[in-house]
């Protein structure tokens, strides 16, 4: 497939889609005409986009779980108890779904319907197709999301979004290299053009889906600028077919002067590089994810780490929020731990809302310090496409221009290698082939120094080691034992 960015014809798009609806016999009860129909007479309140648009005229911070089980009636429970504590809507899709393995989600279904609860880590749309989930749209009273990690989404996104869910997470960068080990980034880019194409289709006929690339990537000490780079290619890539409503997400790194700065810049970037690109009249939103590393097994010191989470979301002026519960080091959490960690969260956020938001030179310094490594890197990735943003993405990943520290992906060059400083912001301690300015450079190496000298210790990969694990040990910066 020739990797262009350029808005996939109209009939490119038709002959892909009849082998995407045949992917699972689900498909055949999609139309497109019927799904726009169906979402136009959404009514205002359950659409997406006009949450995310009231709430960044408000200044508001929306509060959203993540939640998926294998059983509709179940989901639908689910969500109708989650609903009365939170903004907006998740369904977090399982993983079979998420590598297309629709036969083995069938079986989990099963399975779970003999047990008599979920064994699968998400919901299965696709199995239970565009009835299914219409059931559930219907059955709630707010705008859902669909939350997954699916590097070829085509068919899950025209089946829930025929559905009536009003915004669809992802990309084909952020959902390939975080979540797969051999997919090529061409193929996982060009699936996601499809995916971009369908909600372009649906602007056009007056339907405002939102889309929101996946900002933590591995979750694991990603600095800012590293995210912040997939996240204004997946917007621009988005654009190109059609996509006007974008949230542009970052994970929590700790350090609450550098996560103010990151959520601060990620958007005044996103401006910067969508108008500096020639589009317009698109609606930009951003949203913070609290903390997605190791989480304290004690529910206790859990709740520490996600009411840090949600104070840095609303000082940080973040349009939505999406929120970890006690159960975090568990895993999938029972309802009345999701309920918990929205209310511990709404608690923050509403004592912090009426407050003026701090500004001080270190958040300026740390803002221009990300928007300098964010130019830097995306200049290179487009000289490397020679005005093909796709190609030049492809190219960057290929030669560590761009690089995410802890991916799986053999697309992914790995050498990148971060480190918190001595007050917990993160830090290049190996730069990889990373394009940063020398000064950029000399000023993470100084921080680190910093470090360096009140631990008494060489910086090294076993600081990298520690600060993995901090969080979960009680604290932020992993000093030496
Ligand atoms: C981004 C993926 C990691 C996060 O996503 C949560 N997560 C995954 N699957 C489910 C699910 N089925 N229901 C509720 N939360 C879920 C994990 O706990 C973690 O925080």
């Amino acid at each position: 497939l020739p990797l262009e960015n350029k808005a996939l014809s109209r009939d490119a798009f038709e002959q892909e889609r009849e082998q995407t609806l045949g992917g699972w016999p689900t498909g055949a009860d999609v139309n497109f005409e019927e799904g726009v129909r169906y979402q136009l007479d959404l009514p205002p309140e359950k659409r997406f986009s006009e949450a995310m648009r009231k709430a960044d005229e408000t200044g508001a911070t929306l509060l959203q779980p993540r939640a998926g089980v294998a059983l509709l009636q179940e989901q639908i429970e689910l969500l109708t108890g989650l609903q009365d504590v939170c903004d907006v809507l998740p369904t977090t899709i399982d993983a079979y779904t998420r590598h297309n393995r629709y036969q083995e989600a069938d079986v989990g279904i099963a399975r779970s319907r003999e047990a008599g609860r979920s064994l699968m880590n998400g919901f299965p749309a696709v199995n239970h197709g565009l009835r299914g989930c219409r059931e559930l749209v219907e059955a709630l009273s707010k705008p859902v999301q669909v939350r997954h990690g699916t590097p070829d989404a085509r068919l899950l996104a025209e089946i829930t979004l025929a559905a009536g869910f009003t915004s669809y997470e992802g990309g084909g960068i952020c959902y390939n290299i975080p979540y797969a080990k051999s997919v090529p980034l061409a193929r996982s880019i060009r699936h996601w053009q499809y995916c971009d194409r369908l909600v372009g289709l649906y602007e056009e006929a007056g339907v405002r889906i939102n889309r929101e690339p996946f900002g933590p990537l591995t979750g694991t000490l990603v600095p800012p600028f590293v995210s912040h780079c997939v996240m204004i290619l997946e917007g621009l890539l988005a654009l190109e077919q059609g996509v006007r409503c974008i949230t542009l997400g970052y994970g929590q790194a700790g350090n609450l002067v550098q996560d103010i700065a990151a959520i601060r810049s990620l958007r005044e970037l996103g401006e910067e590089f969508f108008s500096a690109a020639g589009y317009e009249g698109y609606q930009l939103s951003t949203v913070f994810h609290q903390w997605m590393g190791g989480f304290p097994e004690e529910e206790s010191k859990a709740y520490g780490v996600i009411c840090l989470g949600a104070a840095a979301a609303s000082l940080a002026g973040a349009t939505k929020v999406i929120v970890k519960t006690p159960h975090e080091a568990e895993g999938v959490p029972t309802l009345a731990a999701n309920r918990d960690g929205l209310k511990a969260t709404r608690q923050m956020i509403n004592m912090l809302s009426e407050q003026v938001k701090p500004t001080s030179a270190e958040i300026e310094l740390e803002t221009d310090m990300i928007k300098r490594e964010v130019r830097a890197v995306l200049s290179k990735v487009f000289e490397l496409g020679e005005g093909n943003i796709a190609v030049g993405t492809v190219r960057a990943f290929e030669s560590g221009v761009m690089d995410i520290p802890f991916a799986p992906a053999q697309a992914n060059a790995g050498v990148l290698m971060p480190v918190r400083d001595d007050h917990g912001a993160l830090r290049v301690l190996e730069k990889g082939n990373s394009p940063l300015p020398d000064d950029v450079l000399a000023f993470h190496r100084d921080k680190i120094d910093e470090r360096a000298r009140s631990e008494g210790r060489e910086a090294s990969f076993k600081m990298v080691v520690d600060d993995v694990n901090a969080i979960s040990d009680g604290r932020l910066v992993g000093r030496p034992k």
